[in-house]
């Protein structure tokens, strides 16, 4: 480990460094960015690009009696390196190991979790008015990037915020990069704070309204004389940020550790509402992440010399949803994609390339996305929405109320379904079964394989409804894709299996663990019949009814939560109909479940075959065959 690096253990090191050697701990924290993503993964680009600023705010503020709140957390490694986790860089997001994201039980240095965009500034004023409440005296700050800054939420917080005057500090990290190129009027409306001479303050002007900060002005003003010249650069009128009752200062160059320690020094001891815009580059000092900065914002191990990635064996359900929506664009005019901040993510770049007027990036706003969705299916469009599992949970009453109870043909095509892996908790996508099968006129559908999700896409563009494909991350089962698409019969289940002797059910990814138990189980003489559910809703009601006479005993496989998830919805089915059946259901338990590699994770959760095997015998010893005696926990109570 490098010099510098190796002294710092905690934030009060930090602060006992020159300038020049925070300068060389810059350059040392990058080193140790670059290879420990370069070893497991990671978000590399925005960790880069907030080296100074991070290293700016714990050398002026005391965390954890100050909060600094990490707006995504995608960007906070720097943060968890200077608060003595540096040595658990080599763990990051594996199994057991350090989080990718801020976690309060992690450190009490991470103020407040953190995951999913735009959350940062209403965590802020919640955390500054509960301080005021109870008379404390502890700075709160929100670090929060451009592209955050086009979720509604971070709206909703900056117009109550500067409302009640509440003493918080929002940095702004504008390097006008969402994951992809930012986009929309507020980004371009930092362009020009950014870089519109016109909008530049002299001196004097700076000054002057410096000086008119109650109690404080006159330091900050002196702070400003320091840079002389410079100075006029260093506060412009954000008025859209003034009108809402913050002072905007900005933009600081936030690579400059001297300009963001004067700056921020001041900030901390302003009153009310203050907006710093601070201007970073991402991908900072990694030139790899500097050319491709979309790529490197999240990426898998790579080859730190030449930034490459080990190639990909077979293509993922991303990149086949990609093939397919692209055909589909060119057969059918009235096919629109529309994707909140996640155009790569979702298989959808080559689509905005060809289609650009069909193809709509909204930011980080998946509620206004999907009832945009609703309109444009109202008048007439085919709209598809792309959007992770774990993050169309931010849409829900977008979903019901504004596509579903007018049954709109609006097809939701959810990427990142299930255990998503180093991500962890805040991104496994095993809710969206629960939360969208309660709605009515929904089809919800999940395959089991490559060339069965193209015949689902095939036949959601013929359901004159809402319909959801719910796919994981990743590649698929390897199945090789044949040209001839059928339309499925909505609400059919698929039988792949005849057995005698017990009977599963499983569903979308599940069905790969299925199939492999039936083998597991047929080398121990046990037939298992194995059907595919295809449809969450509608059920295939006579299939559950028929297996529930002929086995009276079912497993349901689902990598969705248990509680409302697929297997509740067959014990409905069987209540419903006064069927006597003994039912196991196997899914995500009623826990948040922590990162790392699926396989690991499906192992944790005795979601393997041989575990489901194991859970067989357990609850009916008397399938056990004697050559079963082998597996692990069997005749366990
Ligand atoms: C609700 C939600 N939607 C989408 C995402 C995926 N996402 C993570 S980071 C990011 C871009 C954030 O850009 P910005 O805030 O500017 O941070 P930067 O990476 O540029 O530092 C997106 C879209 C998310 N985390 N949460
Ligand atoms: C921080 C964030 O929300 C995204 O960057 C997310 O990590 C992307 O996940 P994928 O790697 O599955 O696209
Ligand atoms: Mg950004």
């Amino acid at each position: 480990m490098p010099d510098i690096l190796k002294r710092v253990d905690s934030p009060q090191d930090l602060k006992k460094l020159s300038l020049a050697e925070m300068n060389d701990l810059a350059q040392d924290i990058r080193q140790l960015l670059i290879s420990s993503v370069a070893q497991c993964g990671g978000h590399l680009a925005a960790n880069l690009g907030v080296v100074e600023l991070t290293i700016a705010l714990h050398y002026v503020f005391n965390t954890p009696q100050d909060k600094i709140i990490w707006d995504v957390g995608h960007q906070s490694y720097v943060h968890k390196i200077l608060t003595g986790r540096k040595d658990s860089m080599s763990t990051l997001r594996q199994y057991g190991g350090m989080s990718g994201f801020p976690k309060s039980e992690e450190s009490a240095h991470d103020a407040f979790d953190t995951g999913h965009s735009s959350t940062s500034i209403s965590a802020a004023v919640g955390m500054a008015l509960a301080r005021d409440i109870k008379d404390q005296d502890y700075s709160v700050v929100a670090v929060m990037g451009d592209g955050a800054l086009t979720g509604g939420m971070a709206y909703e917080a900056l117009n109550h915020a500067g409302n009640e005057g509440t003493d918080i500090t929002v940095i702004l990290n504008d390097n006008e990069m969402s994951i992809s190129k930012n986009v929309g009027a507020m980004s371009s409306y930092l362009n020009r704070l950014r870089t519109d001479p016109s909008y530049s303050r002299t001196k004097e002007e700076i000054e002057s309204v410096l000086s008119k900060i109650p109690g404080i002005g006159p330091n900050i003003a002196k702070a400003a004389g320091r840079f002389k010249d410079s100075v006029k650069h260093l506060m412009v009128p954000g008025v859209w940020f003034e009108e809402l009752g913050f002072t905007y200062i900005g933009p600081v160059n936030g690579h400059d550790l001297e300009q963001l320690t004067i700056v921020l020094n001041n900030v901390r001891t302003m009153k009310g509402p203050v907006l710093v815009h601070v201007i970073t580059q991402k991908g900072r000092g990694y030139q790899p992440a500097l050319n491709d900065p979309d790529l490197f914002h999240g990426i898998g191990p790579f080859d730190i010399n030449t930034g490459k990635q080990p190639k990909k064996p077979l293509p993922s359900y991303t990149e086949i949803f990609g093939d397919y929506i692209l055909d589909k664009a060119q057969e059918d005019s009235a096919v629109v994609a529309i994707t909140a901040a996640m155009t790569s993510g979702t298989g959808l770049k080559r689509f905005a390339r060809a289609y650009p007027e069909r193809f709509f990036d909204v930011g980080i706003c998946e509620q206004h996305a999907v009832t945009m969705a609703a309109g444009m299916a109202k008048a007439g469009l085919k709209p598809v929405v792309c959007i992770y599992s774990t993050f169309l949970q931010r849409a829900y009453d977008q979903i019901l109320h504004d596509v579903a109870l007018q049954n709109l043909p609006v097809i939701f095509a959810i990427d990142r379904a299930g255990l998503v892996g180093e991500d962890g908790p805040t991104h496994h996508g095993v809710f969206d079964l629960a939360y969208l099968r309660n709605i009515p006129n929904f089809t919800i559908l999940a395959p089991g394989d490559e060339n069965e999700f193209l015949d689902m896409l095939e036949t959601a563009f013929t359901i004159k409804g809402p319909v959801a494909i719910r796919y994981p991350r990743g590649i698929g089962e390897g199945a090789k894709i044949h040209n001839e698409r059928q339309i499925l019969k909505i609400g059919k289940a698929q039988l792949i299996n005849e057995g005698q002797d017990l009977a599963v059910l499983a569903v979308g990814r599940a069905l790969g663990i299925a199939r492999e138990f039936v083998n597991v189980m047929a080398g121990m003489g046990i037939q298992v019949e194995l059907v595919n559910a295809r449809f969450i809703k509608p059920l295939d009601q006579e299939m559950i009814i028929s297996l529930s006479q002929r086995f009276k005993r079912l497993i349901t496989i689902e990598d969705n939560c248990l509680e409302g998830g697929f297997g509740s919805a067959v014990l409905e089915v069987l209540a419903d109909h006064k069927m006597e059946c003994e039912v196991v259901r196997l899914g995500i338990p009623d826990e948040f479940i922590e990162q790392g590699r699926v396989d690991i994770l499906f192992d944790y959760l005795d979601l393997t075959p041989e575990a489901i095997a194991e859970t067989v015998f357990n609850n009916w010893p008397d399938l056990i065959p004697s050559q079963a005696w082998g597996l692990r926990k069997i005749g366990e109570s």
